[in-house]
């Protein structure tokens, strides 16, 4: 493990924002810190960056503190500097080692280049977060800590920002922290979930998906859908039915392979007027919603 927290607490006043957090973070890890408003994730990644002191519990990072990065939710610079120059600035306060050119390397994947000369105070929002990321990885550092990086962007400047992070597999480990959880399903092989300052679940993103996951049709009928939802339940081969609303039912199955032959059926016996049907895989969002709720 690269970090490895044991009850870590962090008390703001009477306030627990972290109330026993054991985080592990395997190395090489992409891993995505999720959770509501006020989990308690940028408390997580300001104690792993010795930004904030935990109140009890143990922290143990193992980079050396030059070799880890933080880059937080609304990076700021100065408005005069130029991209080149604060990608420059942050090479020669960490890293004076690392070459020149990785400052034209960096600026490069971040499509930044032809910007680079440009001061920093007329960029668009999309733009310095890429330049946040650009100066967090000019030093090359072993661990990255990236606060809720993507959420801000609009999904243009989100998909540039998550692509900059996918090539970071392999480079670096990283750890994000964000409420967008298609992002994190993208990009995150390894999921942590915060609330009220607890881990609710740590793990592969694959076993949190694939042990929850109960197979599950949407159906989109006409009105009414009472009396299908009601036909489906008495189905030994149903495991429950939800209408979401006047039109959509959410047929949770013991498997989508007997759904296949026999959701049909049990449909057209009860004259219900289908307008689609869809299987559904479980994703990060009803995982979530399920452990959180
Ligand atoms: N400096 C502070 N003083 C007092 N309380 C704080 C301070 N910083 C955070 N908190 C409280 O600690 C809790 C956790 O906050 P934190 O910012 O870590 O959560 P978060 O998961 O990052 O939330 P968000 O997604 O809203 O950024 C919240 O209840 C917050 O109000």
């Amino acid at each position: 493990m690269i970090v490895e927290t044991r009850g870590l607490e962090k008390r703001y006043g009477p306030h627990l924002a972290l109330a026993g957090v054991d985080l592990a973070v395997p190395r090489g890890a992409v891993y995505g810190l999720v959770g509501p408003n006020g989990a308690g994730k940028t408390t997580l990644l300001a104690v792993l960056a010795g930004l904030r002191v935990p109140s009890a519990g143990e922290v143990r990072v193992a980079p050396p503190r030059g070799r880890v990065a933080l880059l937080p939710d609304t990076p700021q610079f100065e408005p005069w500097l130029t991209g080149r120059e604060v990608v420059a600035l942050a090479r020669r306060l960490v890293a004076p080692g690392v070459p020149v050119a990785r400052e034209e390397r960096v600026l490069a994947d971040a499509e930044l280049s032809g910007a680079a000369d440009r001061r920093v105070g007329g960029y668009s929002r999309g733009m310095l977060q890429r330049l946040g990321l650009a100066a967090t990885v000019v030093a090359e550092p072993e661990l990255l800590l990236l606060d809720e990086p993507a959420s801000a962007l609009d999904p243009a400047g989100r998909r540039e920002v998550l692509d900059l992070i996918a090539g970071l597999r392999g480079k670096a480990t990283v750890v994000l922290s964000s409420h967008i959880l298609s992002d994190v399903q993208e990009v995150c092989d390894t999921v942590g979930i915060l609330r009220e300052g607890r881990l609710l679940f740590q793990g592969p993103l694959h076993d949190l998906l694939v042990g929850r996951a109960v197979p599950a049709y949407l159906l989109r009928l006409r009105p009414p859908v009472g009396h299908v939802a009601d036909a489906l339940r008495a189905k030994d081969w149903v495991v429950g039915v939800d209408v979401l609303d006047e039109q959509r039912l959410r047929v949770s199955v013991r498997s989508l392979a007997a759904a296949e032959w026999l959701l049909p059926e049990a449909l057209a016996s009860c004259d219900a007027r289908v307008v689609s049907m869809n299987p559904q895989a479980a994703d990060l969002e009803d995982v979530f919603l399920e452990l959180t709720s």
